[in-house]
């Protein structure tokens, strides 16, 4: 974003209008790789506009080989765009040499999947390493290193080897190692899939009290809808190369609008049907079959008397057929699956009832 015109910002002015600026913006960014035969050209990323906020935990996701990968690598500069610019944090890093990218890197923590530790070095080490590499002394290392494993938990295992550790200490290590050089940008490539759900938990917690405490902004990609829905405050969806959705989480989970994502989601929010009752779903009203209606509430409301009153007013036989209360960025989402013996007319009375107290509906078809 350009400061407007005639306008020269400094000050608290400069300041709200970094603050306003996001941490990552890709710009018409595509990118192309030569097939293994050398012939033929992959599109990788295609003319792909996205911006992550400042502060924000962002989460891509999309099916293997949508570009999820290049599109991480090209904001540490280990790849370049075919065409486009990537801006960190104010910096053009797609036009940078690799000797310019070098200090840039330092303001870009990465983790990774396995961890990518050296293992003849401590934990100490492994996470002194970085600053080594750009020339601290060994006094300042010192006071970097300790405060730093005390933010993840392991100050006791300084003196440890990653092979005596288990997978997430491994991991609060990586996160430790990336926090080093006090980087402006966290970026996770699948840093929770090799570890079990507990765990994902802990490290999850740990990102976001990082986030919350250093005001660090954070993009994760995965393929754990899970960890999108514990974590992420925004979620963008790659397909072909290209974001086809973005949204906050909760948005994007509760109201998913692109094929893809709908895909992607299928399975990861709200009630599951049991067998006996797809098998019998019929799309169409029948004489005599009752309809079943998924009723949704997104805030602390409950169905429960929602539904009692609604069987009381309207004399209707309700039956819970399924339900379930999901939090998805930390607000709650329940749905409920309920047949009613309820015609056309009685039905669209009963929806209306239930849409005036504030909740939503949606027929999912019709049971005899
Ligand atoms: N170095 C490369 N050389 C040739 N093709 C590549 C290269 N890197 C990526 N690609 C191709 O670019 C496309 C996007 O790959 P990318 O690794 O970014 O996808 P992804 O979404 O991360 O997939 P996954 O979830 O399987 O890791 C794929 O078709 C892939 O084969």
């Amino acid at each position: 974003m350009n400061a407007p015109a005639g306008q020269r910002l400094e000050g608290p002015g400069l300041a709200a209008h970094i603050a306003q600026e996001p941490a990552i913006a890709f710009r018409n960014v595509s990118k192309s790789f030569a097939d293994a035969g050398g012939a033929a050209k992959v599109t990788a990323l295609d003319a792909l506009d996205f911006a992550v906020p400042r502060s924000s935990i962002t989460c891509i996701i999309g099916r293997s080989g949508a570009g999820k990968s290049t599109l991480i690598r090209l904001v540490n500069g280990l790849e370049k765009p075919t065409s486009g610019s990537v801006i960190v944090d104010g910096t053009d890093v797609s036009a940078l040499s690799e000797s310019a990218l070098r200090p840039v890197r330092r303001s870009i923590g990465m983790i990774f999947q396995h961890f990518n530790l050296l293992t003849s070095r401590t934990v100490y080490d492994n996470v002194a390493l970085p600053l080594e590499i750009a020339g601290v002394n060994r006094r300042a290392i010192e006071a970097k290193v300790m405060p730093l494993l005390d933010l993840v938990g392991l100050a006791d295992k300084s003196r440890r080897y990653p092979s005596e550790l288990s997978g997430g200490q491994k991991q609060r290590v990586g996160i430790a190692r990336a926090l080093a050089t006090d980087p402006k940008v966290l970026l996770s490539d699948e840093a929770t899939s090799a570890l079990d759900p507990e765990t994902t938990r802990s490290i999850l917690g740990l990102l976001k009290r990082i986030n919350a405490e250093l005001g660090l902004t954070v993009l994760l990609i995965t393929h754990e809808m899970q960890v999108v829905k514990q974590v992420a405050d925004r979620v963008a969806v790659i397909d072909g190369g290209r974001i086809v959705e973005e949204g906050d989480t909760y948005s994007v989970f509760t109201r998913p609008q692109h094929p893809t994502t709908r895909t992607l989601l299928a399975d990861v929010v709200g009630v599951h049907l049991p067998a006996f009752v797809t098998s019998r779903l019929s799309p169409e009203p029948k004489p005599g079959a009752d309809a079943v209606v998924k009723v949704i509430f997104t805030g602390p409301n409950a169905t429960e008397p929602v539904l009692a009153k609604l069987g009381e007013t309207m004399g209707l036989h309700l039956n819970i057929l399924a339900g379930a209360v999901d939090e998805i960025s930390g607000r709650p989402y329940g749905t409920l699956v309920v047949s009613m013996d309820a015609g056309p007319e009685t039905l669209a009375r009963a929806r209306g009832f239930i849409h005036d107290l504030g909740l939503e509906t949606e027929v999912l078809g019709y049971v005899v």
